[in-house]
């Protein structure tokens, strides 16, 4: 399976452009979309999940059209948008009827099917409850389930750990990652962390272009021997900020612990080199084209 992305501009209006000549392709395997608000992470799933028509460029699904042919993929895609809204009536079995019965999913599998994903979404035991008294949490993971429904073979999640606690959140990567060896999988996320502990690969944006889109080693790459740490005087910091880029600080009383990327670590102070990670890369990308 591959998802061919080429050219693909979006242009909202005169000021507002979401996606600038953007081209990826997308292959098995789970993708992490990084980038800070406005990169177009929330665009380009839309595009994808053919909610929205892009102002130029194409999208090719093993070979299909899928601009002029959405249905090909609407057909084996589940998509959990951002802003997902439910039915606070319903609960949670007559909410999953409901858009099985929109998705044509229908047959004698389906009570199964819903029990299983009810299951997998830990809701089995408030499936009888109305939805509109569920927590955060709670109503994201049943825009989880929702996606699944259809035993889709693309399945866009846009930001689907928003609202989960830690436990929650294992479950959804154990989900997710049982379904990635023959799924194409896109996740966005703003925590680093998530997409680094589910990601195959990882895609970074910013307003609107692919900085770099590789394998986790390949993206650290950028910044290996560029991290390392320091103490620092509080009263010092302010001049190192200038000169280098600061990952994190760790206040110690009158020190600050520095975590920090740059070509060339300061002679004066005693800096550590530390193992890069994706978010020093991250922000190192993301920084480095601002
Ligand atoms: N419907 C719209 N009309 C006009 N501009 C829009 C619209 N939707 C998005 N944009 C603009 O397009 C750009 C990309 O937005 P998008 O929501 O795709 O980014 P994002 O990476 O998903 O951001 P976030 O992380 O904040 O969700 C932003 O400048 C945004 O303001």
């Amino acid at each position: 399976m591959s998802l061919v992305i080429k050219n693909l501009t979006k242009q909202y209006n005169k000021e507002k452009t979401g996606l600038s000549d953007y081209s990826i392709t997308i292959e098995k395997g789970i993708l992490g979309l990084l980038g800070p608000n406005g990169a177009g992470k929330s665009t380009l799933m839309k595009i994808i999940a053919t909610i929205s028509k892009p102002t130029r460029g194409t999208l090719f699904l093993d070979g299909q059209d899928i601009v002029n042919n959405p249905d090909y993929i609407r057909r084996i895609m589940g998509y959990l948008p951002q802003d997902f809204g439910v039915y606070p009536n319903l609960n949670a079995y007559e909410f999953l009827e409901y858009i099985a019965a929109l998705k044509g999913v229908g047959g004698a599998g389906l009570r199964k099917r819903i029990d299983m994903l009810l299951e997998g979404v830990n809701l089995t035991a408030d499936a009888k409850r109305p939805i509109g008294s569920y927590s955060g949490g709670m109503k994201q993971r049943i825009g989880i389930a929702q996606a699944l429904l259809n035993d889709p073979k693309v399945l866009i999640f846009d930001e689907p750990t928003v609202g989960l606690d830690p436990e929650e959140r294992v479950r959804f990567r154990q989900l997710i990652s049982d379904l990635a060896d023959d799924c194409i999988i896109i996740l966005s996320s703003h925590i680093v962390s998530d997409i680094e502990t589910i990601a195959d690969e990882v895609a970074i944006m910013k307003n609107g272009m692919l900085l770099d889109k590789a394998i986790q080693p390949e993206i650290i790459g950028h910044v290996d021997g560029k991290v390392f740490e320091t103490m620092l005087e509080n009263s010092d910091l302010h001049a190192f900020k200038a000169k280098h880029l600061i990952i994190n600080t760790t206040r110690q009383k009158e020190k600050t612990k520095v975590r920090y990327i740059t070509k060339t670590p300061e002679s004066e102070t005693a800096s550590t080199p530390v193992s890069a990670t994706l978010e020093d890369a991250y922000l190192f990308l993301t920084h480095n084209n601002a």
